[in-house]
């Protein structure tokens, strides 16, 4: 028997899914590992980390899963965007990474739109300057740690720094490469103009690769040290939610999927990267061959509901503490959430807000903070279902998967406000699943990503829009896009008291 392994690096922790030929999944296993937020707005973590919770990964699939190393021919990755790696000359990276949801960098920000102007930038790379994407990051630290930046010698993302652990090869996929902001994206190769104007070295950036390609082997020390066979090929792998479209077999035109990880994304399959959204959402490589893909993104989607539930409630499981939101109608018994928590990308592109509980009463109970939390989150991701309907998009039936699929009753609520059938396949981590089929593809099991969405992926129940809570969801959602305006200067005041 022939297996696959798709290596699924998120923020919260790395993922392993082993598939068999037929599509099935055999083993699954998950780690850990922390965010380190020293200050407001930091968000760190050690690519070590990474590295060591993969491979203890690993050891528990090679261990305890259903077949030999020999027998798994192919591994991929999806990784968590846009975070920097940097790496010194012997590659060994020179600080913790600055992840996708740090937002230190506004000065960063406005300093590319002032050396580049805005719509040169777009026309460039597509997208707009936000403190989550990396080009920002490498101007902190060349302003902020110069003589550590001195010694950088190229910069990763955080799955290509996994994938060069494992194999000894240095290099980045297209779909990740997009969320660099230095990407030429019509060209696709990187910007020798964005890399002239901020004085950095083109040598910085990697070689780039297909998501398919192959990037060598496991290397004879790590088949040692997790028990894989050193025969195993290594396929670059993608963004994790260009893995996620893969995995959810958004591979055609009109298709959508909702993901709810840590963070929220809804995303649309484009054929071309001619199209203009006048940076509204990213617009990036997809990991399937000659495609691109649409996306607005909530930066704490499922953070949010992880961060309460640390809060309020960290000694019960998921399930145990989100179990009573059944009882509780649309609206919440009148309490409203905005998931600002780490500030916003879509449609607000806003570091400085944070989130409300608006309409809080002595009635109320965890149940209806718990539903106001989800309906947030939902909301702040209808956003973006509303930006791409205003485009003319068709959006009648959504994908769903990420961490926030594992909740039925979300499910539900997911289709009432985006007024849209959701569909939930049988498996809801879309990134590992895609990621173990570009290793399928890779290995040449299928002759096209398609025929392997066909064997791989089945529907598991179809949620479909209740009219009369789609018309209160409609109500309520007019009242949530107000909060945004109405709390902006607030949370500008407040932004001095913060650490
Ligand atoms: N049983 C559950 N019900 C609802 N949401 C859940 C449940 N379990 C996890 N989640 C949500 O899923 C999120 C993690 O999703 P995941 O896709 O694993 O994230 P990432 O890829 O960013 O590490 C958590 O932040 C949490 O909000
Ligand atoms: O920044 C983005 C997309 O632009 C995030 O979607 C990251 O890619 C992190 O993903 P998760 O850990 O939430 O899956």
């Amino acid at each position: 028997m022939s297996y696959v392994i798709g290596i699924d690096l998120g923020t919260s922790a790395v993922k392993l899914l082993l598939f068999n030929k037929q599509g099935d999944i055999a083993y699954q296993v998950s780690k850990n590992y922390p965010l380190i937020q020293g200050k407001n707005g930091y968000s760190e973590q050690e690519p070590e980390a990474w590295v060591q919770q993969t491979f203890a990964g690993l050891r528990q699939l090679i261990q305890e899963g259903p077949c030999s190393a020999q027998e798994i021919e192919g591994i991929s990755f999806s990784g968590q965007m846009h975070g920097l790696v940097l790496l010194d000359e012997q590659n060994k990276p020179l600080r913790n990474a600055i992840l996708w949801n740090d937002t230190r960098t506004t000065e960063q920000c406005r300093q590319i739109y002032q050396a580049v102007g805005e719509e040169r930038l777009l026309r460039i790379t597509k997208n707009p300057a936000l403190e989550g994407f990396t080009l920002p990051k490498i101007l902190w630290v060349k302003e902020h740690e110069p003589e550590l930046f001195q010694q950088a010698k190229t910069f990763l993302l955080p799955k290509d720094y996994l994938r060069y652990r494992m194999t000894g090869e240095v290099a980045m996929d297209y779909s990740d490469a997009a969320g660099t902001l230095l990407l030429d994206m019509e060209k696709g190769q990187w910007s020798d103009e964005l890399c002239r104007i901020f004085e950095l070295n083109l040598a910085l950036c990697p070689l780039l690769v297909a998501s398919y390609d192959q990037t060598g082997t496991v290397m004879p020390e790590v088949a040692d040290e997790t028990g894989l066979s050193a025969q195993t090929k290594v396929f670059a792998g993608g963004a994790d939610n260009a893995c996620g479209a893969v995995g959810s077999g958004i591979l055609a035109d009109g298709q959508t999927l909702c993901s709810i990880g840590t963070s929220g994304v809804i995303l649309s399959y484009e054929a071309s990267s001619d199209k203009d959204f006048n940076g509204k959402v990213h617009y990036f490589h997809h990991a399937a061959p000659d495609a691109y893909y649409t996306m607005g993104v909530t930066l704490a989607a499922g953070y949010s509901l992880s961060w309460f539930k640390e809060v309020f409630g960290a000694e019960s499981s998921f399930e145990e503490f989100v179990k009573d939101i059944e009882t509780v109608e649309p609206g919440s018994n009148g309490l409203l959430f905005t998931p600002y928590i780490v500030g916003e990308r879509s449609p607000h592109a806003d570091a400085v807000i944070r989130g409300s509980f608006i309409g809080m009463d002595s009635s109320h109970r965890q149940k209806e903070f718990v539903h106001s939390v989800m309906e947030g989150i939902t909301f702040s991701l209808n956003d973006s279902v509303e930006i791409f309907r205003e485009n003319g998009k068709n959006i009648h039936s959504i994908v769903s998967t990420g961490g926030g699929a594992k909740n039925e009753y979300w499910l539900q609520m997911q289709a009432n406000i985006f007024n849209a059938d959701i569909v939930k396949l049988s498996s809801e981590q879309g990134p590992g699943v895609g990621a173990a089929m570009l290793a399928a593809y890779g290995c040449g099991w299928f002759a096209t990503l398609k025929d392997c969405a066909d064997q791989f992926l089945q529907v598991d129940r179809v949620y479909s829009p209740q009219e009369e809570k789609v018309q209160v969801y409609k109500e309520l959602f007019a009242i949530y896009q107000d909060v945004y305006h109405q709390t902006n200067s607030l949370n500008e005041r407040l932004k001095a008291y913060r650490k």
